[in-house]
């Protein structure tokens, strides 16, 4: 089978590899879509994802969806046929964080595309049955591959407690952005504020439903919220990882509300003004991928609460990668996605 590799910033190979034999309790899924994520391009761009470095070829892709082919000796519940959405972590089970259930901590979890372990842009993966998620007839592989930057949306609404008639600020307006932004509004929502450089971005937030749309290489964010707000937003999703632009986040945000960082910077410190957050009541919180969120993803998609395919900018073939890749890196793109196997 064919899978696409990434050997080093910006080199992109098609390689031959053997089709997979599944364990036990694991199915062999025919990848049908994958689409490039954020972090794909942090490899391909720089070389690391956050503090995670590519060290070793690897295939890329964690956003995945496909089409059950095999099943494992102890499968029971999912069947041949079943068309499927894969949660890309596999956490050890065993540690204290699986224990209490927050498994997206886990120290030891396996994670598609994260160097060493290998994604999703190859024709065939097996994957444990217990991490895939049966799509229903109104849900596309094409959208049930973006149940994963959505369960990071759900995920990070989750962590900044965003519920019923908030206002939000979301900044940055890629695909992580928009979905934080309807999961916010499926959460409850009233009003969703958003930032970015590009214009199309906030032009499409405002498509999708955004209350007001702030350009912040044009004006500042803070006197922006200042004007729209009663002294702030309830919450702050962070999603661009502009050093800028994460600096002003804690003077957007009223009295006791919550900040909570997605976006990965390439400089991490973050100065702080202690005395603002004590005085000021802040929670800052940050999430990390997300837990126990598929499900809701698929309802939200099954639903129509929220819609993910006009989100896909462009569609490519997995012999193209490279090709998606190198389109993927303008700044205009919202999302690329790879047909893996022509569907
Ligand atoms: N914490 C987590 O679990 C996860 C974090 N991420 C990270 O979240 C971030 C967002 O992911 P994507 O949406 O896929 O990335 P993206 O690169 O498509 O989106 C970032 C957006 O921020 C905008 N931006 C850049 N500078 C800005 C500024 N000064 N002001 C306002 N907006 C600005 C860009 O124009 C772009 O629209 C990435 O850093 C990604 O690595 C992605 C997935 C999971
Ligand atoms: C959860 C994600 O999508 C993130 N890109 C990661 O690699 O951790």
């Amino acid at each position: 089978m064919q899978a696409a590799v990434l050997e080093d910033e910006r080199t992109v190979r098609i390689e031959t590899r053997d089709g997979p034999t599944p364990a036990a309790d694991a199915v062999v899924v025919r990848i049908e879509h994958v689409g490039i994520c954020g972090s794909d391009m942090h490899y391909y761009e720089h070389g690391h994802n956050g503090d995670n470095e590519l060290d070793v070829p690897t295939i890329m892709g964690h956003e995945s969806a496909g089409t059950i082919v095999e099943t494992g000796a102890d499968v029971t519940g999912s069947s041949v046929g079943d068309r499927v959405a894969l949660e890309p972590g596999v956490p050890c089970g065993s540690c204290r964080y699986c224990d209490i259930d927050e498994y997206n901590l886990c120290e030891d979890v396996r994670f598609m595309a994260s160097p060493p372990d290998d994604g999703a842009l190859v024709e065939y993966v097996a994957w444990p049955a217990q991490r895939t998620y049966s799509l229903p007839e109104s849900v596309s592989t094409r959208a049930g591959a973006l149940c994963e930057p959505l369960s990071v949306a759900i995920h990070a609404n989750r962590r900044g407690n965003v519920g019923s008639g908030d206002t939000v600020l979301v900044t940055g307006c890629g695909p992580i952005g928009l979905l934080c932004m309807d999961a916010a509004y499926a959460a409850g929502a009233e009003d969703v504020i958003v930032a970015d450089i590009v214009e199309r971005k906030l032009e499409l937030a405002t498509e999708r439903g955004a209350a007001h749309a702030i350009r912040t290489d044009e004006r500042s964010l803070v006197d922006a919220v200042d004007e729209l707000t009663d002294g702030g937003v309830d919450v702050v999703l962070e999603c661009s990882g502009a050093e800028a632009v994460i600096d002003r986040t804690v003077e957007s945000v009223r009295k006791g509300g919550q900040v909570v960082f997605v976006g990965l910077p390439q400089d991490p410190e973050l100065p702080t003004d202690v005395f603002g957050l004590i005085d000021n009541e802040l929670d800052i919180s940050g999430s990390f991928r997300f837990r126990n969120t598929y499900a809701e993803a698929i309802e939200l998609l099954a639903s129509g609460a929220v819609e993910v395919e006009s989100l896909v900018d462009f569609e490519l073939p997995l012999v193209d990668t490279g090709r998606a890749f190198e389109r993927a890196a303008d700044p205009e793109v919202v999302k690329g996605m790879i047909a893996v196997n022509g569907t």
